[in-house]
């Protein structure tokens, strides 16, 4: 998907909402437990119950893996189930060396279709590059990211002076384009979204943490939207597990459809 095609959905559906997948054996209702594949069966209630209100789905991979091949069939099903016109993200935070980040691309660009992937920069431009070399994929580079420990390191002083974080914004973009690669900024940022957005206008952020993560809405869309809105705000645990009854699909929905209006106001009011 290009970034026109995804901009025309944002408009669309008045939204730049991603609902994020991070299923749990733990957490879901235990009246799913009887089914052959659970966790499927609880995304594709999910996929159901919002896709009126999201133009992206964010599985943390995370969740699928820990389950081994199992997961990674639940994961592959989830994917071929979520509608042809919404943004996937694959959240796998991978990088490492050329040859085997090629690999990483091959699985989740061509052994699953995601459209997107979550990627670590620290390991530099070749293990960025061969993601990119798929065409009509993405990179979504962690930049800023919502946790306490992105203090440790994103906005420490390089020897340059500027923050690293800064620094991946700025070297990044002579590597991919605003057509091909993203960035991932914590919505518990705040004013910071603004310090980002300088670095990068014209670039999709992928928002993690409102919801659960306590970050503002308010504030994301304030200093983080550009003129083609530039953001996919994701919501996880406080969409999918709104209940953790049998109710869960129709909580799921009202979740989301919160999130959407408040994102048609904002939409309205910055893009
Ligand atoms: O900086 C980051 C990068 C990724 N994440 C991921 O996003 C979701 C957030 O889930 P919530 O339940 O809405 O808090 C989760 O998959 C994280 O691994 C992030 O939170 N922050």
């Amino acid at each position: 998907m290009d970034k026109k095609t995804l901009f025309g959905n944002i408009q669309r559906k008045a939204s730049f909402l991603c609902v994020g997948l991070d299923t749990d054996l733990a957490k879901i209702p235990s009246h799913l437990l009887k089914e052959a594949d659970p966790i499927f069966a609880f995304n594709r209630e999910i996929i159901d119950k919002t896709a009126d209100f999201a133009v992206a789905y964010k599985p943390n991979i995370a969740f699928y893996e820990a389950l081994g091949p199992k997961g990674w069939e639940s994961l592959q099903k989830t994917l071929e189930y979520i509608p042809k016109d919404i943004f996937t993200i694959a959240d796998a935070k991978r990088g490492d060396i050329g040859n085997t980040s090629k690999l990483y691309a091959k699985a989740f660009f061509e052994q699953m279709d995601f459209d997107s992937i979550t990627v670590a920069p620290y390991m530099g431009k070749d293990s960025v590059s061969p993601f990119l070399e798929f065409k009509d994929k993405w990179v979504i580079l962690l930049a800023l990211t919502s946790n306490e420990g992105s203090k440790d390191f994103q906005v420490l002083g390089t020897e340059g002076g500027k923050p690293l974080f800064q620094q991946v914004l700025e070297k990044s973009q002579q590597w991919g384009t605003d057509d091909n690669l993203m960035y991932v900024v914590g919505a518990t940022r705040g004013e910071k979204i603004a310090e980002v957005r300088k670095y990068a206008p014209d670039h999709f952020f992928l928002v993690p943490g409102v919801g659960a993560q306590g970050g503002s809405l308010e504030e994301v869309a304030k200093y983080g939207m550009n003129k083609s809105c530039g953001l996919l705000v994701n919501s996880s645990r406080g969409i999918i597990y709104a209940s953790e009854d049998k109710d869960f699909g129709d909580r799921a929905r009202v979740e989301a459809e919160k999130l959407q209006q408040e994102m048609a106001k904002l939409l309205e009011q910055y893009c």
